[in-house]
């Protein structure tokens, strides 16, 4: 349902994808991993609709993200995917229960609604009576666990996850892969899940590596039973 086919990427001089391919499954969990500068993130802006490739394609569902103009790749982005990324990136303004609501109110759900349909998340990822708390009241992992929430709550076809545990220690990084993992399935939500971490990427049905902007792959990871 999503694929890179032959992405090449330069920034300037420099080239950070290299004729990079790689199909993901509706419902797969694939852990991205490989050095520092190897492309990564690059390969998960591409696939997101954020970054459009110098040369070949993106698919989504069968559309070719990449000949997508900006307003209808926010729209796919907004609509369909969900995103966590290494620090959270919470509106600090808000409250924990604000930004889980937020994709909601973008996407035109009035408050209320949004708010209804944000609160269960509080209890499932263990995080109740932290509703009200703006960002800087949370610790790390559970400024996680509600970014995790806000990239969920909408129900979004792919979740993108870049080193979603590159801030936290390990017990607190392994309770937030947990929890994505166990409620990207029970929703059937796509996962790319970017780090360079071997016992986050365990988590994955499946792991590839990005060397020098391409994408090899790995053998199978865990069972997914
Ligand atoms: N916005 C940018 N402007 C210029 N160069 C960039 C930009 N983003 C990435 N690069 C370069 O592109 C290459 C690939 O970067 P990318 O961030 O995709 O690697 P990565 O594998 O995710 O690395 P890391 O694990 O360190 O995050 C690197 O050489 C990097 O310096």
């Amino acid at each position: 349902m999503l694929e890179a086919r032959d992405v090449k990427l330069a920034f300037g001089q420099t080239p950070a994808l290299r004729g990079a391919t790689l199909t993901v499954a509706e419902g797969e969990i694939v852990a991205v991993m490989g050095p520092s500068g190897s492309g990564k993130s690059t390969l998960l802006h591409c696939l997101a609709g954020i970054l459009v490739p110098d040369e070949g394609e993106i698919l989504f569902d069968g559309t070719r993200v990449d000949r997508l103009d900006e307003t209808r790749r926010s729209t796919l982005r907004r609509d369909r995917f969900g995103f966590v990324f290494q620090f959270g990136q919470l509106v600090p303004e808000l409250t924990a229960e604000d930004n889980v609501a937020l994709p909601l109110l973008l996407g035109g759900t009035r408050r209320a609604a949004a708010v209804a349909e944000a609160r269960p998340w509080f209890a499932r990822l263990g995080l109740d009576g932290l509703e009200l708390r703006r960002s800087g009241e949370l610790s790390g992992g559970e400024a996680q666990r509600v970014a995790l929430a806000r990239a969920l709550v909408a129900k979004p076809r792919v979740l993108f996850a870049d080193e979603p545990t590159g801030s936290l220690d390990s017990l607190t990084g392994e309770q937030v892969m947990d929890l994505m993992v166990d409620s990207a399935r029970a929703q059937g939500t796509t996962v790319v899940l970017v780090t360079h971490e071997a016992r986050v990427a365990a988590y994955a049905d499946r792991q590839v590596v990005v060397r020098d902007g391409r994408v090899h792959a790995l053998a199978a990871a865990r069972s997914t039973s």
